[in-house]
């Protein structure tokens, strides 16, 4: 009998990190890796020499970075040479949480973002497109490089970085620029690429504990001489341009109304996570669900034997009204009669197809 390999249970988010030359990619992608909250990230980066992998590696986790040479990663890199490398990076081994992919300042990252949706890797999944834009070149970029629209268009998340040398108006103006491709991103305003990482993943669970016994890091040592020089600024200030609305219903929720919730809903509004109980629409699974800018995502899971049937969302955006995203969200529950309709009724089935558009199926190519 072949030896099967260990369950690689979670799937692995992969965010693709795309931005012009100098943008502050790399800043940005820096400032992840030392606020990484407990969680591991593999990077693999396109750019050639102008990087130092050391800097990028954190303690424990050199060896998880691959670097491509040669060359921008849409181009160089074919969808089989990806998926090599996203194979070895999602080994359970590597005990990776999240992967970054940073593509080359001059790569067309829709082409990227094509390759991992028609990736077959089951273990991964899309984690959205950030496009870094340099606030303070935005005007004389768009002139030279009129693909920034196509690029802001297709973008989930938009930091308006170095806004420390940009002043309110180039802002504004980006911001409409990003509205005027039709793009729904959240755009953030930051300076040397400091978004909240939470924005792209959650801080790490280990069951075992072992991030919050461990002793104190270079991460930890670092963290605390940038707090003392900057007077603590910096750790105050990345929880200000966000906010998130937490939802619990044990009430199912009414798959029809919360597809027309998730369908319409507002473009600031970049991050969903949880799971929903669908009651009679399929009264055997759970349905995780993974948003991100435009991106939507459900994955069933059969609820365990006496796991609480519970509806668990965290919605997280800038300029959110979380008031009325929670009455939207309660207006989206069943009348509630569980246990009166059954999972053959038909029109509960017929409920659920808004709902499995979204589910990906083995040999689905969303792109
Ligand atoms: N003033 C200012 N400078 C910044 C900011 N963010 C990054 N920089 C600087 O901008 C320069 C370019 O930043 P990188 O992070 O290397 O940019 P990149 O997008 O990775 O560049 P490429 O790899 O060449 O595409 C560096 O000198 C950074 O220190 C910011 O918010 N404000």
């Amino acid at each position: 009998m072949n030896a099967s390999p260990p369950p690689r249970s979670r799937q692995i988010p992969v965010i693709v990190l795309a931005g012009f030359l100098g943008s502050g990619k790399t800043t940005l992608l820096n400032h992840l890796l030392r606020h990484r909250a407990g969680n591991r990230i593999g990077v693999i980066v396109n750019d050639f020499g102008s990087i130092e992998i050391d800097a990028m590696t954190v303690s424990g986790q050199v060896g998880s970075t691959v670097s491509l040479g040669g060359g921008c990663l849409c181009c160089a890199v074919d969808a089989s040479e990806l998926d090599t490398y996203l194979e070895t990076l999602t080994r359970p081994a590597a005990r990776l949480d999240v992967i970054v992919i940073e593509a080359s300042g001059l790569a067309e990252p829709q082409e990227l973002v094509r390759m991992l949706l028609a990736s077959d890797n089951p273990h991964i999944v899309y984690g959205g497109l950030v496009e870094v834009v340099d606030a303070a070149e935005f005007g004389a970029t768009r002139e030279r490089h009129p693909e920034i629209d196509r690029h802001l268009a297709v973008a989930d998340l938009v930091v308006l970085n170095k806004t420390d040398r940009a002043g309110e108006q180039e802002c504004a103006h980006l911001r409409q620029a990003v509205e005027a491709t039709g793009s729904t991103a959240a755009v953030i305003p930051a300076t040397y690429g400091r978004i909240d990482p939470e924005l792209l993943f959650d801080p790490a669970l280990r069951p075992d504990g072992e991030e919050k016994a461990r002793q104190l890091t270079f991460e930890d040592l670092y963290l605390e001489e940038r707090a003392r020089e900057s007077g603590d600024e910096h750790g105050a200030h990345l929880h200000t341009v966000y906010e998130s609305v937490d939802f619990t219903s044990d009430v199912p929720m009414d798959p029809r109304r919360l597809m027309e919730f998730l369908d319409s809903r507002p473009g600031g509004l970049y991050r969903i996570k949880g799971y929903v109980d669908f009651g009679a629409g399929d009264v055997d699974n759970a349905y995780a669900v993974h948003a991100v800018g435009r991106f939507l995502r459900f994955v069933p899971k059969p609820w365990t034997r006496g796991e609480p049937r519970l509806t668990r969302l965290v919605l997280i955006g800038s300029g959110i009204d979380a008031d009325a995203l929670r009455k939207e969200l309660e207006g989206c529950r069943t009348a509630g009669e569980p246990g009166r309709e059954t999972a053959q009724d038909a029109p509960h089935e017929r409920a659920m197809w808004g709902v499995l558009r979204y589910v990906r199926q083995p040999g689905d190519d969303d792109a």
